[in-house]
């Protein structure tokens, strides 16, 4: 059925496992997702953002998640990712999303927290619940000097006082990840002291991690391979997401693998048949290699296997 993230984030924080979080924008990637969850048996978030709701129209990837649930009997929430505002947020809970992100980590923590609330009392008074976002992924990258990190990660004090004021049911944090292929200049780095000391303060309240792609090789390889350009395309290590699952982290966002699974796929599947053009031979291929690392995830990443 389609549910709220309230249930599945409970059982997952005391698991000590993490909810995969799988942007959507068309029939194939949301029809890949879908048969790995019915394979390992896992809950789902499929999560929706501007920029896919303006590629699909939302109508289309409404039904499309409202075929998900008929086919697959799973435990799965309809999601809002990066709601930039309190109007597509409302739109979307009227709309029968389950769970909706307002980030607003782009303004000061006052405007933040007002903003957040606001969607909050929205969402809440139609059992709608909320992701909000404090502290700044991206661009962070570049900032060498530890004072600019340190500026730009989600302060945990700001943390504890943001979810009392907003009353919000998860948090997106700044700790070293960021959106995309290019994460990390140097190497591959998470702030775990920070990470302990916002869950250590805020027990058993769920975060969420962004830009939490790994970005595998393989993929990358064959992407270069057949007319590919995305050189230095370096992910978050594996084994540094099982860690932050067990600290408190229950949902963790990944698009670009998807990306990268499909775009290598259809790359390699045209390359090597030039003389095929029907978008089925190719779009095929695009979806098992999203089916594929998604399973994946499920079973040594994320440890949400079985647990719908
Ligand atoms: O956290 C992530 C994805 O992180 P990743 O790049 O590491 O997969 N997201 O919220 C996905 C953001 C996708 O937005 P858009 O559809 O506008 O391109
Ligand atoms: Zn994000």
């Amino acid at each position: 059925p389609l549910v709220t993230s309230k249930e599945m984030f409970k059982k997952a924080y005391k698991g000590g496992y993490a909810i995969g979080a799988f942007n959507v924008n068309n029939m194939e990637i949301i029809q890949g997702i879908v048969e790995a969850g019915k394979e390992e048996n896992a809950p789902l978030i499929l999560q929706v953002s501007a920029g896919a709701r303006k590629y699909a129209q939302p109508v289309y990837l409404k039904k499309l998640v409202e075929a998900a649930v008929e086919y697959s009997g799973l435990p799965i929430v309809l999601h809002l990712d990066h709601g930039d505002s309190f109007e597509i947020c409302k739109a979307c809970v009227d709309d029968g999303f389950t769970s909706v992100m307002i980030d607003g980590s782009k303004y000061p923590f006052e405007e933040n927290i007002a903003l957040t609330k606001k969607v909050v009392d929205y969402a809440h008074s139609k059992g709608v619940v909320v992701e909000a976002e404090l502290g700044r992924l991206s661009g962070i990258e570049d900032a060498v000097s530890v004072s600019e990190r340190d500026a730009a990660f989600t302060d945990p004090d700001e943390a504890v006082e943001f979810v009392e004021r907003t009353g919000v049911d998860s948090l997106a944090i700044a700790i070293g990840t960021s959106h995309g292929a290019y994460k990390f200049k140097g190497e591959p780095r998470l702030d775990f002291e920070r990470l302990e000391k916002i869950s250590s303060m805020l027990p058993n309240f769920p975060l969420v991690l962004h830009g939490a792609s790994s970005v595998p090789q393989e993929f990358v390889e064959i992407c270069n391979k057949y007319g590919g350009q995305i050189p230095g395309a370096k992910g978050v290590p594996e084994d540094m997401l099982r860690k932050a699952a067990e600290m408190g982290v229950c949902k963790i966002n990944i698009d670009t693998d998807l990306r990268l699974a499909m775009t290598a796929s259809i790359r390699k599947y045209l390359a090597e048949n030039p003389s095929h053009f029907d978008p089925r031979q190719y779009l095929g291929p695009g979806r098992e290699a999203i089916k594929q690392m998604v399973i994946h995830k499920m079973r040594d990443v994320l440890g949400c296997s079985g647990k719908a």
